[in-house]
């Protein structure tokens, strides 16, 4: 499958693995001596035949029987799982978060992949009677079309499994446009789905940069876009397809607030700020990157995160002793950087980190940066971070902390610390969030129930669970009388 020549892993179009002149090379972010791959980058005319091929095998996909469909994702899941070690050190290597970070999104992608492959035979509809006499009628589900995938670097395999399963489960084509910065675990999904039998053009792989996803966004041939990364690209992305009517799935930026009650459980909540403000190095739409702690516990909670911080094993994501990697590439350290740079101009007290750090091998190792005297006047407040730095604010009372929690035009996650049950349901009926924490960190979710968020956290259809049958089918209504 390498283009032997050169090394550089090819493209997969039309069921081939197709090579290309020009290349784009990863490097390890945690030894950047180490090279991870040259993948190949798909031209404009590669992305065209991409589409053509996917339309010339929809119509038999689409007819293919849900068992067909179904036995090719759980024979997809079977090679993920059995494959899990291998995948998982490949993710690491190349995106940077802890071999258990990494572990923990290869399983949840070979979960997904079984999900949908039962999902693949309950795409139900339903049988009504007519509000008129002697009239039947039947709502059925049909695959949308030809999809494009569009997916970030920070999952770089769960996301697109995320997208693809669901898209060939309910019977449409899928082409996936990775992340530049992770090809190579993008490229092992299309080797899985090869292996696992999936016909030529119903699942493809066009690896490039922004350019070659905005060919296949912007090609005629597209019926539905699904997209995960910024809140900028995906605006981009709108204005190109909302006008041709072409069905849009957006994934977005979060600002996610936790809010630590004075009857919270310390222990929890510090544990939790860590695990969601700073484990994948902060890199992750639903991090915890705004606390709001009650006055009366203000600065004990601070001590006790510092103290928790300072702990923290900043490392080589392969080493078993690190609990948080490197951050992702060399735009990402000088983005965080300067984050961390405005937030003193702006009046937040730095206690702790915000530091690029010095390791046995050259990587972007961050130090986790933990501000208080949070504003919503600060930038660092108002804008997505995708790092490791986290601003605490001080709230007087539930109402006020409810304040604060919602003043972001972000909606993704929302979490609150309370050992109250009225608290928490009065937290979770006032949150302007699409997913709610008790008790938990704002990050992480289940595969099996709707995911995403609102406001500019999203738009249109949630992803997963019972929310993907939304976007990746369109519903019809059929009449009968006799
Ligand atoms: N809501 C959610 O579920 C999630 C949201 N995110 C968000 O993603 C962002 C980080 O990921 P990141 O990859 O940097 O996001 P980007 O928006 O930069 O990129 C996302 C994807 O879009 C591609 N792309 C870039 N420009 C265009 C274009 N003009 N047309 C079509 N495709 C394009 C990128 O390609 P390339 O990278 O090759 O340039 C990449 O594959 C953060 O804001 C984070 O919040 C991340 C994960 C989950
Ligand atoms: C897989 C894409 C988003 C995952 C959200 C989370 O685990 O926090």
């Amino acid at each position: 499958m390498d283009s032997s020549t050169s090394g550089i892993r090819p493209n997969y179009i039309n069921g081939e693995w197709r090579p290309a002149e020009a290349y784009s090379e990863r490097r390890n972010p945690s030894d950047l001596s180490e090279s991870i791959g040259r993948f190949a980058m798909a031209s404009p005319s590669d992305v065209a035949d991409a589409v053509t091929a996917a339309h010339q095998a929809l119509p038999g996909w689409s007819a293919e029987t849900p068992q067909k469909r179904q036995d090719i994702l759980n024979r997809a899941a079977d090679i993920v799982i059995r494959r899990k070690d291998e995948l998982a050190v490949l993710l690491s290597r190349e995106e940077g978060k802890t071999l258990v970070e990494a572990k923990a999104e290869v399983m949840k992608a070979g979960e997904t992949f079984r999900y949908f492959a039962g999902e693949a035979v309950r795409m139900a509809g339903a049988s009504l009677r007519s509000v008129r006499a002697g009239v039947d009628i039947d709502m059925r589900r049909e695959p949308v079309g030809v999809m494009a995938l569009i997916t970030p670097w920070n999952f770089p395999f769960s996301i697109p499994v995320w997208k693809s399963a669901p898209a060939l489960a309910y019977g449409n084509c899928a082409i996936l446009k990775p992340a530049d910065l992770t090809n190579a675990i993008a490229w092992e999904l299309a080797k899985i789905l090869h292996e696992a039998g999936v016909p030529p053009g119903v699942f493809q792989l066009v690896m490039g940069g922004a350019e070659t996803g905005a060919a296949l966004v912007s090609d005629q041939g597209i019926d539905g876009v699904s997209f995960t990364g910024s809140g900028a690209v995906g605006r981009r992305i709108a204005k190109d397809v909302v006008d041709r009517g072409v069905r849009l799935q957006l994934e977005l930026g979060g600002k996610n607030p936790l809010y630590v009650a004075s009857d919270a459980d310390m222990a929890k909540a510090v544990d939790a700020v860590i695990k969601g403000g700073f484990y994948s190095t902060g890199q992750r739409c639903t991090a915890s990157s705004r606390i709001i702690v009650d006055a009366a516990i203000h600065e004990r909670f601070v001590e006790e995160l510092l103290v928790r911080t300072r702990a923290l094993r900043i490392g080589h994501a392969l080493d078993p002793k690190s609990d948080i990697g490197p951050l992702a590439s060399a735009p990402q350290l000088q983005r965080v950087s300067g984050f961390v740079a405005e937030a003193e101009q702006d009046g937040a007290e730095r206690r702790y980190g915000g530091d690029r750090l010095d390791r046995e091998t050259q990587g972007y190792f961050f130090s986790p940066a933990i501000f208080t005297r949070g504003d919503m006047r600060q930038i660092i407040n108002r804008e997505e971070v995708f790092g490791p730095v986290i601003s605490i604010f001080k709230a007087q009372d539930f109402d006020a902390a409810v304040r604060i929690a919602n003043a972001t035009e972000y909606g993704l996650s929302a979490g609150i610390f309370t050992s109250s049950h009225a608290k928490a349901r009065a937290f979770m009926r006032a949150s302007t969030a699409g997913m709610v924490m008790v008790n938990l960190p704002t990050v992480g979710s289940d595969y099996h129930v709707p995911f995403g968020g609102r406001g500019a956290s999203a738009y249109g259809p949630k992803e997963m669970g019972l929310g993907a049958v939304e976007f990746f089918t369109e519903t019809k209504t059929a009449y009968i009388a006799d």
